[in-house]
């Protein structure tokens, strides 16, 4: 029996059905994290060269969250075993038995079908097709084989996380080229840092649920320094990127900053050790993760407002 089924047969609440209310359904849909996910994904589109029509454009953006959101149901049904054991998760709506495992499992079903086949409608069947596989990526291919089995697995996993602007790009162009590929290289590699740093200060939750995060198989040290070395590796594609031609100035000075930050960032962190750590509450991990949501949405902010003022 898989772990989720254990769970729920042992769950009657679960196992009866839940009584979600509107809100336990949005929470499904992870809205927070896909917040992100769905401004990279517009402003993959929106920097296009391709001039796209506004309705278009709008309706691609909102069927490339529903797929978003839809993966997160996704994940929700099938880690609902894992959430229940960590503190930050437990109060979600399948663990807490306010949605049953069956009910996730049917709105991310229902939604990822709508929702490719909407975006197909709406811009083209090449940008449908990889919204497809960006569901299956991130609902399949990390949260069923990846998260419980590797280390590596926000590393590989994290792929799923950078494809929505390559999906945005396609939307208004049917292709892909060196710039998406370039702003898939930088969620791919900002990706690490960006949970291993959350991971520091949440090592117990991970260590309870059995999932084999960095900090748990290799301890805080080496996770440590993993975060610095990926943002020394992630500096060079975010400033790459400024020099295709959707950057411009603008972009590349906030590139230069913002990784100049980050870059001190992780050398702060590894720097630090456990026992500092421990004594002001992770506030520089904590300082750090936040960062690293400021990083990611400013260089796509920056990367929309180059491509609105004018690119080289
Ligand atoms: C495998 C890849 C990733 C992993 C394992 C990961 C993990 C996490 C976790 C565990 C949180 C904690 C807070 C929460 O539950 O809300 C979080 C927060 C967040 N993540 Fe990620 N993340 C990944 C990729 C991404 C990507 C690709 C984006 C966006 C492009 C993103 C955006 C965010 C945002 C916006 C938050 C803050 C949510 C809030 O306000 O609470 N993450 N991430
Ligand atoms: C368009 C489309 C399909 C986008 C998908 C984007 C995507 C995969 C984003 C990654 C999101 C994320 C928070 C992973 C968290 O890992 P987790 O699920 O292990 O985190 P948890 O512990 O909070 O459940």
């Amino acid at each position: 029996m898989s772990d989720i089924r254990a769970y729920e047969s042992s769950s009657p609440r679960i196992a009866a059905g839940g009584e979600g209310e509107f809100g336990d359904y949005v929470a499904l849909l992870k809205p927070r994290v896909m917040s992100l996910v769905v401004f990279t994904a517009f402003v993959g589109l929106y920097v296009a060269p391709v001039s796209v029509n506004p309705v278009v454009a709008f309706a691609s953006v909102l069927f490339i969250a529903l797929g978003g959101g839809a993966s997160g149901a996704l994940n929700m049904w099938y880690d609902a075993d894992i959430d229940a054991v960590m503190n930050r998760t437990r109060k979600r709506p399948v663990p807490a038995g306010r949605v049953s495992a069956g009910e996730a499992l049917g709105v991310g079903l229902f939604l990822s079908g709508l929702a490719v086949l909407m975006l197909g409608l709406a811009a083209n069947w090449f940008a449908a097709a990889f919204l497809a596989f960006t569901i299956f990526f991130y609902a399949v291919i990390y949260t069923v084989f990846l998260k419980r089995s590797t280390p590596q697995n926000i590393v590989i996993g994290g792929a799923a996380g950078a494809f929505p602007p390559m999906v945005g790009w396609a939307c208004a162009t049917g292709g892909i080229s060196i710039e998406p590929l370039l702003m898939f290289a930088l969620i791919f590699f900002w990706t690490p840092p960006h949970f291993w740093a959350l991971a520091l200060f949440m090592k117990e939750d991970y260590h309870k649920a059995g999932v084999p995060m960095l900090t748990v198989t290799h301890g805080r040290t080496a996770t440590r320094r993993h975060i610095f070395v990926y943002t020394l590796v992630l500096a060079p594609f975010a400033v790459a990127l400024g020099l295709t031609p959707v950057g411009g100035p603008l972009y590349l000075s906030v590139a230069l900053v913002l990784n100049v930050l980050f870059i001190r960032g992780g050398w702060q962190i590894l720097r630090r050790t456990e026992a500092q750590a421990q004594a002001d509450d992770y506030r520089t991990e904590k300082g750090f993760f936040r960062l690293s949501l400021y990083y990611l949405a400013l260089h796509f902010a920056a990367l929309a407002l180059q491509a609105t003022v004018g690119t080289w």
